[in-house]
């Protein structure tokens, strides 16, 4: 793990809570993007080498509607930057940590991700996040990218 790439905060109005995090980190939001495949909408701020990712729900069975609806807002996941998901997930999933998908999947902001169930992690939901360097729009969102 090389940094902590964003935290992901999960909200009911992502456009009202954009104001909020704009005035609070004194910054514009440098992209928003949906994931259908998470049933996501997301807006993205830059805090130094990090990021915090605003998650709201785009349907009923999203993983974001559901946390909102058991939990409320709040911090919903950390995601940590990788060099190689593939060897990372390889080396947790040896270690006993529970994935949460088997392949790398494309999520939001240019990155192959993949999650770690929070029972694995003392009830923190862990993403790992590793940037796509080359030709982004030739993978299908949500897909897995590699067979094994
Ligand atoms: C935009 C794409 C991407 C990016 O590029 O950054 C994203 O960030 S997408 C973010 C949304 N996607 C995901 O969260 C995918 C991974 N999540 C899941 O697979 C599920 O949400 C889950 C973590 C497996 C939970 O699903 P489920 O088991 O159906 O939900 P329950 O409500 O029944 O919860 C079971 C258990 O887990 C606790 N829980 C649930 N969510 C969280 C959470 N975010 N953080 C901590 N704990 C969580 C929940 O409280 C339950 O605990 P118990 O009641 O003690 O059993
Ligand atoms: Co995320």
């Amino acid at each position: 793990m090389n940094k902590i790439e964003h935290i992901g905060i999960a909200v009911k109005d992502l456009e009202a809570a954009g104001k909020t995090y704009e005035t609070l980190l004194n910054t514009e939001c440098y992209k928003t993007e949906k994931v259908e495949s998470e049933g996501v909408e997301t807006a993205f701020y830059q805090v130094g080498e990090s990021k915090i990712e605003l998650l709201g729900a785009t349907r009923d069975d999203s993983p974001i509607a559901k946390f909102l609806e058991k939990k409320g807002e709040g911090i919903h996941h950390i995601a940590f930057g990788v060099e190689d998901i593939k060897a990372e997930m390889k080396r947790l999933k040896a270690e006993g940590y529970v994935l949460l998908n088997e392949k790398p999947k494309k999520g939001a902001d240019n990155k192959l991700v993949a999650f770690l169930h929070p029972k694995s992690s003392n009830g923190v939901l862990v993403e790992l996040c590793q940037e796509i360097k080359e030709e982004p729009d030739t993978l299908p969102e949500g897909d897995a990218v590699w067979d094994s």
